[in-house]
């Protein structure tokens, strides 16, 4: 079987927190815990999770924006840390990024031409496709070339991120909430301009989101992350149909329906308290405090993702519809 396009094996990331004037070190954040993800080429992996959970802290760590605490990253079987600077560089034009905030993730003060010409600076290459075209292929105008991000809507700016992402032609972008800042009319035209693309340049991506909502929409497999660590994968229909983590469920059930009727009769699950704080997470399961089925094993005993289907893991020892 051939290497997947990208495998993260037990990725860990802490960062020091530091108090006072002495910046004393007050501790450790576990912002991602020992997260193994696998991405095959031309499918999006949905990485789903609510504010907090380490989500963006993945997104940095596969694109190699910051380094692991520990854990590996391989690209196509080559494993990132052993490749030196030049080594690099052809892994970095294969994985780009498109970040949330379309305004702060552009330079103000440089027109789009110089913003889509950047990726071919940095590799030291002359790019291979005028900017107009690129601008086309994103749904805006040649003539926008020469205006800057502030005269762009925020749907129009975020285009503007994707072209700057597809530029160098890369083989998996990394989504990390593309969406969640733009209106709800534009939110289904990027959308589908992100799976136009995929299909074009047979693109893989990882498409974070805070709700399956989103996610539902353009993902191949979905992971769920609670607390730095992911607690349930499998492919689409299986996790929408039948998801096993009880955290999943309580996702699932804040998704809004279509049909009114079953909007008002389904049971909203809402979960107790607040996410934990990753400085100091719980003994055992990272969910069990606001867990509607915890035990004391949970307390006592962490568990591991473990296949229970084919394609489908979950990290709960009482997952749903099993016991
Ligand atoms: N540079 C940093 N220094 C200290 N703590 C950090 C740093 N970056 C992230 N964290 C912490 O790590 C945890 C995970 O953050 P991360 O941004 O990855 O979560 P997220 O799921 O993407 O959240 P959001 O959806 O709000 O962006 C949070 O508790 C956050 O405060």
């Amino acid at each position: 079987m051939n290497a997947p396009l990208l495998q993260a094996r037990d990725l860990v990331k802490r960062f020091p927190v530091r108090h006072g004037l002495t910046r004393r070190l007050a501790g450790q954040v576990r912002a991602v815990d020992g997260v193994s993800v696998r991405v095959d080429a031309g499918e999006t992996l949905g990485l789903v999770g609510e504010s907090g959970c380490g989500k963006s802290t993945v997104a940095r760590l596969l694109t190699r924006l910051i380094e692991p605490t520990s854990g590996t990253v391989s690209v196509s079987g080559r494993e990132l840390t052993t490749l030196d600077g030049r080594l690099m560089r052809p892994v970095r034009r294969d994985l780009q990024m498109i970040f949330q905030d379309p305004y702060s993730s552009l330079n103000p003060r440089h027109t789009v031409r110089q913003i889509l010409t950047a990726p071919y600076r940095y590799q030291g290459l002359t790019p291979d496709e005028p900017v107009e075209e690129l601008l086309e292929r994103v749904g805006l105008r040649p003539e926008h070339a020469a205006r800057y991000p502030h005269e762009f809507s925020g749907g129009q700016a975020q285009r503007i991120g994707i072209a700057r992402a597809l530029a160098l032609r890369p083989r998996l972008v990394v989504c990390d909430e593309p969406v969640s800042a733009l209106d709800v009319s534009v939110q289904a035209q990027i959308l589908n301009l992100l799976k136009d693309l995929q299909q074009e340049y047979g693109l893989a991506y990882v498409f974070i989101a805070h709700d399956l909502g989103a996610v539902r929409q353009i993902s191949t497999r979905v992971a769920v992350m609670y607390l730095g660590t992911v607690v349930e994968t499998a492919d689409r229909d299986t996790l929408y149909g039948r998801a096993a983590h009880p955290y999943t469920h309580a996702l699932l059930s804040a998704v809004p329906l279509p049909d009114p009727d079953a909007e008002r009769a389904r049971e909203r699950i809402v979960l107790r308290g607040d996410l934990p704080s990753p400085l100091a997470p719980p003994s055992g399961c990272p969910f069990r405090t606001r867990c509607p089925r915890a035990a004391d094993r949970c307390a006592a005993e962490r568990p591991l993702l473990r296949t229970i289907a084919s394609g489908h893991e979950v990290a709960c020892h009482y997952p749903e519809g099993r016991t």
